[in-house]
């Protein structure tokens, strides 16, 4: 079964965890990963070449990769570069994703021209690109990628605040290849609408492998009642 059939409906979960998060480590993604497929996803992705490794030890499932990485003149972090792309490349995983913002790249360079080296170079992967608008989503697919996503809608300045769930609605209604609905979605009722909206398949990070994150949560809602309460004995 080809691995965009493998993904139809279904649920696909980030693993990741930034240097300066305190689960990073890639022994730790691995078992995420493994907790991830016992809970019944049926594809990962996954941050850097290591990570994916250990999650390939762990895991059989379909894997997107992406390589995060900082470069100083550039807002692109998520596989900025054809240097990110040969790296996830040569370790193979099934989708390669990257940004397809309309935000300059590493040296001025457009998501047009990266992606034009990318496909020249690699004519057989299977290409996702992060978005944060309609318009992005569209470009993508013009540009020809093979999947469109939702994950930066709302992490671009000129998308802030925008709600994902719409943004996917907007993006479902007006492209033709697979879109993949990923950002913000915290709970099981927002996954499965998405789903409902049209989405081809679901991610979900930090709702369900960053725990400091999940933690907060609970800790807010809680301290925000003890503030109320005061306890006097
Ligand atoms: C914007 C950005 O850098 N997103 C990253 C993309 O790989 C990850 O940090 C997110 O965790 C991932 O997209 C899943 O989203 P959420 O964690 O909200 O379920």
């Amino acid at each position: 079964m080809k691995v965009l059939d493998k993904m139809y409906k279904k649920l696909i979960v980030s693993c990741q965890a930034l240097e300066d998060e305190p689960l990073h480590d890639s022994y730790i993604m691995s078992k995420m990963a493994l907790a991830a497929k016992l809970g019944g996803a049926s594809g990962i992705r996954a941050n850097t070449v290591k990570d994916i490794q250990a999650i390939k030890q762990e895991v059989d499932l379909p894997l997107i990769g992406i390589i995060k990485k900082d470069y100083p003149d550039s807002a692109v972090y998520i596989t900025p570069t054809l240097e990110e792309v040969d790296e996830l490349y040569q370790e193979g995983v099934d989708i390669i994703a990257f940004d397809a913002t309309i935000q300059a790249r590493p040296g001025g360079q457009s998501f047009q021209d990266f992606f034009f080296e990318v496909k020249a170079k690699y004519p057989n992967q299977l290409f996702m690109a992060d978005t944060s608008t309609l318009e992005e989503a569209i470009a993508a697919e013009k540009a020809g990628v093979d999947i469109v996503a939702t994950t930066m809608a709302g992490y671009t300045p000129y998308s802030e605040g925008t709600v994902p769930l719409e943004v996917l609605k907007e993006v479902v209604e007006n492209v033709k290849v697979p879109v993949i609905a990923e950002g913000n979605i915290d709970t099981p009722e927002k996954a499965k609408k998405a789903l409902e909206i049209g989405a081809h398949a679901v991610v979900v990070g930090s709702a369900i492998t960053r725990p400091k994150l999940i933690t907060e949560k609970f800790a807010k809602a809680v301290h925000a009642l003890s503030v109320e309460e005061s306890y006097t004995k």
